[in-house]
């Protein structure tokens, strides 16, 4: 194996699925859910990890978190085996599951972030410096005495990143950690992850299914389908490959016909004021702004990534 921080080579998630067929008989079928993939992730990388529902997303989560144990292949992160070491891998790593809590729901956010002191045996000093400082950056100031229950889904969620982080952890896993974020949520969280890479060198594995997320934080990202390993680049070599579309969408003063002769883009939908326009995802939106703001009543603008599924099915389609 090279000298990653995060080593995969060949590794395989077999599931045994037993099903009932018929009133006595039960036959037993498998589910490769991780079949054969290898990567490795240098110290201080932010990787985005992406790929359609079933694709075997968290069963490779899990397998780097020692929560399951491969069938096959070897596995390495910050240089101990994951199912082997577990004990000493949890102190090394942090995991935020957007879907999910790791908070204790009845208990105010300060309880919480206490419990997870005590489990970590985080030291004094260090767990009050890492609270203040994400406390300020989460914005979290004014929230640390309310139950976790009474929390917006934003608030829980900076909460969550907070719990992961108070260990000091080397490498933080995040599973959809800007899910049912509102914009200013989004940004904010963004924002403290990027600064948390510069300034700790943390190693990042991001699993999302928001595309502005990993042109945001990842310079790299890996596309995972049917458990096999499909790209491995830069966010915008995935595009090309793909030759997925991003989309301009446009509010003028009044409802127009479909804005013409914008080289680069074609308008693709309109609907009253606003319309939508189609243009490489590889290509940058400024130009295509610009042509419109000269020759139409711009008011406001925003642009839209591809689905990842859509981007997916572009490979395919490319062969
Ligand atoms: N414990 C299990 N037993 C049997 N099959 C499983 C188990 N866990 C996952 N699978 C199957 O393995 C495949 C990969 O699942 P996985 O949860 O890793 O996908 P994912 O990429 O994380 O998807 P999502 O984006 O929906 O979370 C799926 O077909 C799933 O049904």
């Amino acid at each position: 194996m090279s000298d990653g921080f995060i080593e995969v080579e060949d590794l395989e998630k077999v599931f045994q699925v037993r099903r009932k067929s018929g009133t006595f008989r039960r036959t037993k079928r498998e589910v490769r859910a991780v079949g054969g993939i290898s990567f490795s992730v240098p110290r201080g990388e932010m990787v985005g990890y992406i790929g359609p529902n079933g694709a075997g997303k968290s069963t490779t989560i899990k397998m780097l978190t020692g929560i399951l144990t491969p069938s096959g292949g070897r596995l390495r992160v910050a240089g101990l085996d994951p199912s082997r070491e577990r004990t000493r891998l949890v102190r090394r790593i942090g995991v935020v599951f957007g879907q999910r809590t790791t908070l204790w729901w009845d208990l105010p956010l300060r309880d919480s972030f206490d419990l997870v002191r005590r489990m970590y045996r985080v030291p004094g000093a260090r767990y009050r410096a890492n609270l203040e400082r994400c406390v300020e950056l989460l914005e979290l100031d004014g929230l640390l005495d309310v139950p976790v229950r009474q929390l917006s889904l934003g608030q829980r969620m900076r909460g969550d990143i907070t719990a992961a982080l108070l260990h000091d952890p080397d490498v933080l896993y995040l599973d959809e950690p800007t899910i049912g974020l509102d914009v200013i949520s989004k940004v904010r969280v963004r924002e403290f992850l990027r600064d948390l890479n510069a300034e700790k060198g943390t190693t990042v594995l991001l699993t999302t299914h928001d595309l502005t997320d990993i042109e945001q934080l990842c310079k790299r990202v890996m596309v995972i389908d049917h458990g096999r390993l499909m790209y491995d680049g830069a966010l915008a070599g995935l595009h090309e490959v793909g030759e997925s579309e991003r989309t301009l969408v446009v509010d003028l003063e009044r409802a127009l016909p479909p804005i013409e002769g914008v080289s680069g883009a074609r308008t693709v939908r309109t609907e009253g004021p606003r319309q939508w326009l189609a243009f490489p995802a590889s290509a940058s939106a400024a130009p295509i702004v610009s042509q419109i703001a000269d020759g139409y009543p711009l008011v406001d603008l925003s642009v839209r990534e591809p689905d990842i599924e859509d981007v997916i099915a572009r490979m395919y389609a490319e062969g």
